[in-house]
């Protein structure tokens, strides 16, 4: 049996398994079938923490339910930083990714601010399959047209919508998802902006589907919604699940602050899923 610990930020859920004392026997479809909210434990992404190497806390793998890895997740990032600095007994801590090193700190009222690093805008950064303003991508679905683009360590597009409560979200989010501009598919945020300060946001998350918050997504959102002129670089983005504090900092950095939460713990035996 293997200890599992199920978290979220905002609702955005996770089952963390723990391999940095030993290995563990995951691959995609292993954590695809525990990420299954009916014959597994069930989550929005399955995280696996790795030793951490020099400069670093700790290493975290992310896999949405679909067995697909990640670069980046916001709201894990949070998780497994609050995780990492109460058994280190530190305030701040680095979250490696393979999209980077995320330093992330604690704050008052058990928020966590994370750098989640530079915002890339380059249509090859996103990626997409080929060269576009990445301002204006010329695609869209149903009523959504135009978005914007770019990169947090995984894909996002951004698009800008006058009452988000019309879309049907379920039936326009898995053919953005899958455009065939996005080569590595992308996350899917619709935005409507309540003031150049608050925005509201829902998104359709590659490989997840739509969850209760996104914390990339909503670093994208800010991002894509200030170089289009609709907010300044600093907003709190309200998703279905809560708000986010996101800051896009002059050296291009994207701040995201947000709460954790720790939902249960359990142990599952492995061997029981499909490998
Ligand atoms: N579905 C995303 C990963 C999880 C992102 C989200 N849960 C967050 O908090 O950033 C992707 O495939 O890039």
């Amino acid at each position: 049996m293997v200890p599992f610990r199920k978290m979220h930020g905002l609702g955005n859920d996770f089952v963390v398994l723990d391999a940095r004392r030993s290995d563990l026997p995951i691959t995609p479809h292993r954590a695809a079938a525990i990420a299954d909210r009916r014959f597994g434990v069930g989550c929005d992404q399955f995280i696996l923490l790795e030793p951490g190497a020099e400069g670093a806390d700790v290493f975290m793998r992310i896999r949405n339910p679909d067995g697909s890895e990640a670069g980046a997740c916001g709201n894990a990032t949070r998780c497994i930083a609050s995780l990492v600095a109460a058994e280190a007994g530190k305030d701040r801590v680095v979250v490696r990714t393979v999209a980077g090193d995320l330093p992330v700190e604690r704050l008052p009222d058990n928020l966590w601010r994370a750098d989640m690093g530079p915002a890339r805008l380059g249509w090859r950064e996103v990626p997409l399959a080929r060269e576009v303003d990445t301002l204006h991508l010329p695609i869209g679905a149903g009523p959504v047209a135009d978005p914007a683009a770019c990169s947090m360590g995984n894909p996002h597009a951004t698009f800008f919508v006058r009452d988000l409560a019309a879309l049907d979200l379920a039936a326009i989010g898995p053919v953005l998802e899958h455009d065939p501009i996005f080569p590595e598919r992308a996350n899917i945020g619709f935005v409507q902006v309540l003031s150049p300060e608050h925005i509201r946001l829902a998104v359709w998350e590659r490989g997840a589907g739509l969850t209760l918050a996104c914390g990339s997504g909503a670093c994208a959102a800010l991002v894509n919604a200030a170089r289009r002129g609709l907010t300044g670089r600093r907003a709190t983005v309200t998703l279905p699940g809560g708000d986010l504090v996101i800051e896009w900092r002059e050296d291009g950095h994207v701040l995201m602050t947000g709460p954790v939460a720790t939902a249960f713990t359990g142990e599952i035996d492995l061997e029981a899923y499909p490998a």
